[in-house]
């Protein structure tokens, strides 16, 4: 069967959205590999399934998948790229849209200039929820990667996030030091790892090894999670600019309970049908 599929990106993160509210369609992990290869298929970090609601009080569910097949709870560009899409594709009219993943419901809003505000939920911290092995809960766990002593920090946010301070972000160990403790054992799902370089109390850069893709140009929950790992230590404050190697977003969090806010782009790059 032919089906139909929009590429998007979120600053350079990019997706394969299909609509599985007018189409069928079943993708085992092996074929969503496949389609991910950016040779031999359309290549993308994530696939994005638009799904009728389960629930009376949801608009749509949102299923995430990584380029490496795994299902994911979480995607924040995917979240603004998912609420352009089923405004374009005139699956709804509202400007509003609740919708339900694996890791939360959240609130979208399309404002008229095209940026999509999300309400990303509250972070969760307890080592449980993240999930994470630790006796206690903190905010600067050692870890022993390859023979030496990392400190980072741990949340999250419907999905696994650690929080590494870097001096720059243009010098981090991003390709090498993330992969080994995106597969760390005290990671049970495994974990996306940011590396943070504060630039100001209102402004960070970052760099993302996620999970199951590998470093990506930008990670809007891995945004989410930095930003309250720095305010949660007393280094950032509310409102914060978080500068990406593809573009930038801001981050809100007022604090304890509240939920993340996070305000950025999405765009459409083309439509395209496969066989699948
Ligand atoms: N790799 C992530 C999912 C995608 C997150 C990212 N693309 C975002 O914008 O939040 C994970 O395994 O939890």
């Amino acid at each position: 069967m032919m089906l139909h599929f929009t590429k998007m990106h979120g600053l350079g993160n990019d997706f394969m959205v299909v609509d599985l509210v007018t189409q069928r369609a079943r993708l085992e992990p092996e074929r969503i590999r496949a389609l991910a290869d950016r040779r031999f298929g359309i290549g993308f970090d994530q696939l994005l399934l638009v799904e009728p609601p389960s629930r009376p009080d949801m608009d749509f569910r949102y299923r995430i998948f990584n380029a490496d097949g795994s299902e994911v709870e979480n995607c924040g560009n995917g979240a603004r790229c998912f609420a352009r899409f089923v405004l374009d594709q005139k699956l709804t009219a509202r400007r509003e849209i609740a919708v339900q993943t694996a890791g939360g419901n959240l609130l979208l809003k399309v404002a008229d200039d095209g940026r999509v505000r999300v309400d990303m939920g509250t972070p969760r911290f307890a080592p449980n929820e993240i999930p994470l092995t630790a006796d206690t809960q903190s905010h600067d766990y050692a870890l022993d990667v390859d023979g030496q002593t990392v400190h980072l920090d741990a949340l999250s946010m419907g999905n696994p996030h650690a929080v590494l301070d870097v001096e720059s972000v243009a010098q981090a160990p991003v390709t090498t030091l993330g992969p080994l403790i995106e597969a760390h054992p005290r990671f049970p799902r495994r974990v996306n790892v940011g590396f943070m370089e504060i630039v100001s109390r209102q402004q960070i850069r970052l760099r993302v090894f996620e999970r199951g893709v590998g470093e990506t140009l930008a990670c809007g929950t891995g945004a989410c999670a930095a930003v309250v790992s720095g305010i949660r230590r007393g280094l950032l404050d509310q409102h914060v600019g978080v500068t990406l190697p593809g573009g930038s977003l801001s981050i809100e969090w007022a604090g304890s309970g509240q939920s993340v806010i996070m305000t950025g782009p999405a765009e459409r790059v083309f439509d395209g049908r496969i066989a699948v």
